[in-house]
């Protein structure tokens, strides 16, 4: 199984790491267009692996696609990140060129790679892989609700003052600060609905402070985040590699899913070694459904920026 993370930032070095910490991989390559920095980031990580006891061979390039030939999956980190007071949106004028070319070059060397997308804005970014490539829809993978989904569960547990472990919950919508859905009427402690526990106003506040997950990590560190992040996508990867058929949230192109069509959007779907192996289109409420066709709304005005 060979990986390759293009990207040796914050959160494709997180990335990389807990990859090879899970030790699935037999190769996990990180690229960056940054002289160096790749190869400097894959020694660092090479030389825990005695500490961590992994047999994961990490290696570093400098914008060398050729050695990432025959990646089985692909992770797309590279892109500028916010700073404290920008929205995620704000990055599409650099980002999406990068997002273009880092994909089509990944193709050019891994043509059957299944392609997980995280640089931001997400969701538009995995619109943009589907509109400018040729690779199927149930290989391009946008990652976004398993990290929201960890921030809620995590909001829940401090909520519930019980461990995370007791909780379970999932976050659909657009990968961002207003339309982000953390589905608290689904979520659970060890299957006792969590609204037995929690009054309706704590669990707004749930809800809002999951929303603005990124956000509120953003303010604390002057950058955004990268070890949820990394162990989101780390996840995802293990979850394909490992053909587990786990279920997450990702941002996937609906074609009549829940009433949406030519959209990259976060739903819960069923990964194993193709990719998605299954959209599950689940039941909603009628707030849940409005909830969704406004996030799909302003997902839609950031994909209509593209110069496509
Ligand atoms: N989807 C999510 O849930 C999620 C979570 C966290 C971060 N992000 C996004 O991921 C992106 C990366 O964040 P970060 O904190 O790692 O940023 P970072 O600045 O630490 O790392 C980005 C890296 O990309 C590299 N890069 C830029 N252009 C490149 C190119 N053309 N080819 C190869 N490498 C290139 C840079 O040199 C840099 O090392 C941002 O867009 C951020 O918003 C998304
Ligand atoms: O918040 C960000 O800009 C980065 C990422 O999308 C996150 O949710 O941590």
């Amino acid at each position: 199984m060979k990986v390759t993370v293009v990207g040796a930032g914050a959160v494709g070095a997180s990335c990389a790491e807990y990859i090879a910490i899970k030790n699935f991989a037999s190769e996990v390559v990180l690229l960056d267009i940054k002289e160096g920095y790749a190869e400097g980031k894959a020694m660092d990580l090479m030389q825990t692996a005695s500490l961590n006891g992994f047999d994961t061979k990490i290696t570093g390039v400098t914008n060398d696609y050729s050695k990432t030939a025959n990646s089985d999956i692909c992770v797309i980190t590279s892109g500028i990140p916010r700073k404290p007071g920008m929205t995620r949106e704000e990055l599409i004028g650099i980002n999406a060129g990068i997002v273009k070319n880092v994909s089509s070059s990944l193709i050019e060397h891994s043509p059957n790679t299944i392609m997980i997308v995280v640089s931001n804005p997400m969701d538009t970014m995995a619109y943009l892989v589907h509109k400018t490539t040729n690779l199927p829809k149930h290989k391009i993978i946008g990652m976004g609700g398993a990290l929201d989904s960890a921030r809620f569960k995590y909001r829940l547990a401090e909520a519930l003052g019980g461990p995370i472990s007791d909780v379970d919950g999932m976050v659909l919508g657009g990968h961002s600060d207003t339309g982000m859905i953390p589905l608290t009427r689904l979520a659970t402690r060890n299957g006792v609905p969590v609204s037995e526990f929690l009054s309706e106003e704590r669990l707004n506040t749930v809800k809002e402070d999951t929303k603005v997950g990124g956000a509120t990590l953003t303010k604390l560190l002057g950058t955004s985040a990268w070890y949820a992040p990394g162990a989101a996508v780390s996840g995802l990867v293990q979850a394909i590699a490992c053909d587990q058929k786990k279920m997450f949230p990702c941002s996937v192109l609906l074609e009549g899913e829940y009433g949406l069509n030519d959209i990259s959007f976060g739903v819960p779907v069923i990964l194993g070694k193709n990719g998605i192996e299954k959209i599950v289109d689940i039941e909603l409420n009628q707030a849940e459904k409005d909830n969704m066709v406004s996030s799909a709304e302003a997902v839609r005005k950031v994909n209509d920026l593209l110069e496509l």
